[in-house]
């Protein structure tokens, strides 16, 4: 494909609550999309990367600066530009994942876009529906989280994800426990919020039979998980940690992990996302696809990736009103605890021009 233009859009979107998780609380989305215009078609791409670099060290800012700086200017020239190249031609620059993986996801939309082929066939998709779990933040009482996973469940959500952190933890688990019984799939994220000292105290998780922890400690603590796994009975799921397939099989070898959080932003992309599921199936390793607040863009292509085989337990792939009351997408909704794989070419979704407007802080086009 012949690359004639690429925007950068930044928008801003309210969250229907504030979002508390171990490393802060969120109240509205920051959020960078990438619009590729090709001959043949545009493609859009969403970066997941946080406001301030609290979940990694990637920021939007920063994103912005090395697509506008390095990223964009790399790719624009290439005479036969495809997603498979995109990865290739940014190898050079180190890091920077969620800045490459929302490119490379645009030139993919492009892509499949003109062929008229989907994200979830590129992909290998197997189910046409994916089950769906839901995230719930720390919260200010027992109570009020009660009241909101109650609610989850009554929209139909399969699994319940406890965000804690020291201090919110054990009681907020046997709280859910006692109110909704031993059968609703229930698990919890501590997003690094533990150090090893404190395996002991995780252990006190197991009796509540939670499918995973996820990410106890900190994103470099390969070895500090595989001593953790050692201690704590309840599977332990990386999150963080996991930013490319090598690193995947180097954990799952070193039993730093039995479970892992696919996010395609978190490792460059949803062909990285591919050959990480595909590392974990040879190794029996189960994984999920979690969630970094997307939009409807980010989101359709995340449920085109929880259709792959290997991805056997409910994501963070949640409805769109989880998180807005409006989204930039029409809307996924829920149904009977799923939400439909886009079967239209590439993500199968456009923004809607009008909510795309509203929602707009910014726009430039940085190659014309
Ligand atoms: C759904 C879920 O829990 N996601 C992340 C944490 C997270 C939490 C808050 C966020 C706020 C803005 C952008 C990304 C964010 C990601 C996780 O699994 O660890
Ligand atoms: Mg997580």
């Amino acid at each position: 494909m012949k690359l004639t233009g690429v925007e950068l859009r930044r928008i801003r979107m309210p969250l229907v609550a504030p979002f508390r998780t171990s490393f802060g609380t969120e109240t509205d989305r920051d959020i960078l999309l990438l619009r590729v215009v090709t001959e043949e078609a545009e493609g859009w791409g969403e970066c997941v990367a946080t406001g301030e670099p609290l979940y990694s060290s990637e920021y939007v800012d920063g994103a912005a600066d090395v697509l506008r700086r390095y990223l964009v200017p790399a790719i624009v020239d290439h005479p036969r530009l495809d997603a498979v190249a995109v990865g290739s031609v940014l190898a050079p620059f180190k890091g920077h994942r969620m800045a490459k993986a929302a490119l490379e996801m645009a030139v993919l939309d492009a892509e499949l876009r003109g062929q008229g082929r989907s994200f979830g066939r590129e992909l290998g998709a197997v189910r046409d529906r994916v089950a769906c779990g839901v995230s719930v933040g720390i919260m200010d009482s027992i109570g009020e989280l009660l009241d909101a996973v109650e609610g989850y469940l009554d929209a139909g959500y399969v699994r319940i994800k406890l965000k804690i952190e020291p201090g919110w933890d054990i009681a907020p688990v046997r709280a859910v426990r006692e109110r909704f019984g031993d059968d609703v799939l229930l698990q919890v994220d501590a997003n690094t919020a533990y150090s090893l000292a404190d395996a002991r105290h995780l252990a006190r998780l197991d009796p509540f039979d939670l499918l995973l922890i996820e990410q106890p400690l900190d994103e470099e603590d390969i070895r500090g998980h595989a001593e953790l796994a050692r201690i704590v009975r309840t599977p332990v799921c990386l999150d963080e940690s996991i930013t490319s397939a090598a690193i995947a099989a180097d954990a799952i070898r070193r039993g730093a992990c039995a479970i892992v959080n696919v996010k395609p932003g978190r490792v460059g992309g949803y062909l990285e996302a591919r050959r990480i599921h595909d590392v974990c199936a040879a190794h029996g390793v189960p994984v999920w696809c979690g969630g970094m607040l997307e939009t409807g863009i980010g989101r359709a292509a995340n449920v085109a990736l929880a259709a792959l085989p290997g991805f056997t337990l409910p994501g963070d792939t949640s409805a769109s009103d989880r998180y807005y009351h409006t989204d930039v997408t029409p809307p996924f909704v829920l149904d009977d605890g799923h939400l439909p794989v886009p079967t239209g070419p590439g993500i199968g979704v456009q923004p809607l021009p009008d909510v795309l407007a509203e929602v707009t802080v910014a726009s430039e086009w940085l190659h014309r």
